[in-house]
C-alpha cells in the first residue's frame, strides 16, 4: 500500500483501458510490486499472478502487463506524488501550507515502516533495569523504549503484562510531559481512549483525573488499561466531549481530538488514502465545538493542552487560533528543545518535526485568561 499511487501509474502505462476490476488491479499492484522492489525472479512472480486471476479472459492481460514491467524495471517519476507514492490531492493540499522541507522530510520518512515503540511506567520500572532483548532508548522521549525486532507477540511480553511497558508512539509520549502537575488537582483527559496519555498523566502524577470518550467499545479498553498498569482514575465517563456536562472545574482539560489522523502515515499508510478534504473540514468543526464546550469547566489560569497526529492547518493551528481571544498560548518551545524535537512554531503551537522516530504530531497550551 505505501507504494500504491507509483504501481497504479506503471500499470496504466500498459493499459489500453484503465477501468479494470479491483481484483484484477490487486493482483497488478502485488506482481508490480514484486517485480520492481524485491529480488524475485521475474519469471515465478508472473506466473504466480497468472495463477491467481480466476477470470481466464483477463488472464493474457496480466501475463502481458507483468512481462512489459518485468521489461522496464524502476521508470523516475517527476511528480512528487508519484515519487513518493501519496495521494495527489493530499500532496497539492500539504504544499499550501507546509514549508517544502517539512513536507518533502514526512514523505521520505512515510516510505520507511516505523519500529515498535513503548513507553515504561515509571511508578514500577526504569526503563535502564528493563531485561527486554533488542531494545534501545528513544532519543526524545525519557521514558521511552524501541524494539528493534520483535521476537515474540508483544501482548504476551511479561513486561506488558505486569504493567511495565505500555505501546506508544514516541510523539504521544512528549504531550503529558509538557505540563508540570500539583498533588490533587483536577485534570480531564476529554478524549480518552484507548488510554496512552491518561495512563501516562497516572504514571507521572498525583492528580485526581477524570476520563472520558465518546466511544462505548473503547471504554472497557481504558479500565483494562488502567486495572493492567495498577492506576486509578477518579472517575471514567462516555459523552461526547462537545456536549459533555461536568459537575466540577478542571486545573487541566486534554483534548487529544478526533482527527484525520494523517501523522500516523508512517505507520497506518491506509490512513493517508482514507481521508478527504471534507473529513478535514467535519473534524475541525468538531475540535472547535469540543474546545469550546470544555472551555468553560477549565479554571481561571488552568491549562487546556491540545494535541493532534494529524498534518493540517485546518485541525489544527485555525482550531486553537479561534481560542486567542481568551487564551495566552504557553511558550513551550524552549521544553521541546530540551527533548532534542523539531518543531515548526505557528504562533500558537508547534508541529514536530518527523525523523527517524518521531512522526508528526501538533500540539497547543492554551491558559485560560478570559471565560
Ligand atoms: C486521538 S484519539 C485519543 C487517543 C488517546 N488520548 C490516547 O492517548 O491514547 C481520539 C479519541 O476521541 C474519541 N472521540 C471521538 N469523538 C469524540 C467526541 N465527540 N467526544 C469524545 N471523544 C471522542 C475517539 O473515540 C478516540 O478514542
Amino acid at each position: 500500500m505505501r507504494k500504491q499511487e507509483y504501481l497504479d501509474w506503471i500499470i496504466d502505462s500498459f493499459l489500453k483501458k484503465r477501468d479494470i476490476p479491483p481484483s484484477i488491479r490487486t493482483i497488478l499492484r502485488i506482481g508490480a510490486y514484486q517485480l520492481i522492489f524485491t529480488n524475485k525472479p521475474s519469471y515465478s512472480v508472473v506466473n504466480n499472478c497468472v495463477e491467481l486471476v480466476e477470470k481466464k479472459s483477463f488472464r493474457g492481460l496480466v501475463n502481458a502487463v507483468l512481462r512489459k514491467i518485468a521489461k522496464t524495471g524502476y521508470i523516475e517519476p517527476k511528480e512528487l506524488y508519484l515519487k513518493y507514492s501519496h495521494p495527489k490531492w493530499l500532496i497539492e493540499y500539504w504544499k499550501t501550507f507546509l514549508p517544502n522541507d517539512y513536507l518533502l522530510k514526512m514523505l521520505e520518512y512515510n516510505q520507511k515502516p516505523l519500529k515498535t515503540t513503548a513507553r515504561v511506567n515509571m511508578r514500577k520500572i526504569n526503563r535502564k533495569n528493563l531485561e527486554l532483548e533488542n531494545i534501545t532508548f528513544t532519543p526524545h522521549s525519557p521514558v521511552g523504549i524501541i524494539f528493534e525486532r520483535f521476537e515474540t507477540n508483544p501482548w504476551k511480553l511479561e513486561e506488558y503484562k505486569n504493567g511495565y511497558i505500555t505501546f506508544q508512539s514516541e510523539s504521544s509520549q512528549i504531550i503529558p510531559l509538557l505540563v508540570n502537575y500539583e498533588n490533587e488537582e483536577n485534570v480531564l483527559d476529554a478524549c480518552a481512549a484507548p488510554g496512552g496519555k491518561a495512563t501516562h498523566i497516572l504514571e507521572i502524577s498525583n492528580v485526581n483525573l477524570y476520563v472520558n470518550d465518546y466511544e462505548k467499545s473503547k471504554i472497557s479498553i481504558l479500565e483494562e488499561q488502567f486495572e493492567r498498569l495498577g492506576l486509578f482514575p477518579k472517575k471514567i465517563m462516555c459523552k461526547d466531549a462537545s456536549k459533555l456536562k461536568l459537575d466540577n472545574l478542571f486545573d487541566k482539560i486534554f483534548v487529544d481530538a478526533p482527527c484525520t489522523s494523517l501523522g500516523t502515515g508512517r505507520r497506518n499508510p491506509e490512513v493517508l488514502r482514507r481521508q478527504s478534504k471534507n473529513n478535514i473540514l467535519e473534524l475541525s468543526k468538531l475540535q472547535k465545538k469540543i474546545v469550546s464546550n470544555l472551555w468553560k469547566y477549565l479554571n481561571k489560569f488552568g491549562l487546556l493542552i491540545y494535541s493532534t497526529c494529524t498534518v493540517t492547518y485546518e485541525e489544527n493551528t485555525q482550531v486553537v487560533k479561534e481560542f486567542s481571544r481568551y487564551a495566552e498560548f504557553v511558550d513551550i518551545r524552549e521544553k521541546l528543545e530540551r527533548f532534542n524535537i523539531k518543531y515548526i512554531w505557528d504562533g500558537y503551537g508547534a508541529l514536530f518535526y518527523p525523523d527517524e522516530t518521531l512522526t508528526p504530531f501538533y500540539v497547543s497550551i492554551l491558559r485560560k485568561i478570559k471565560e
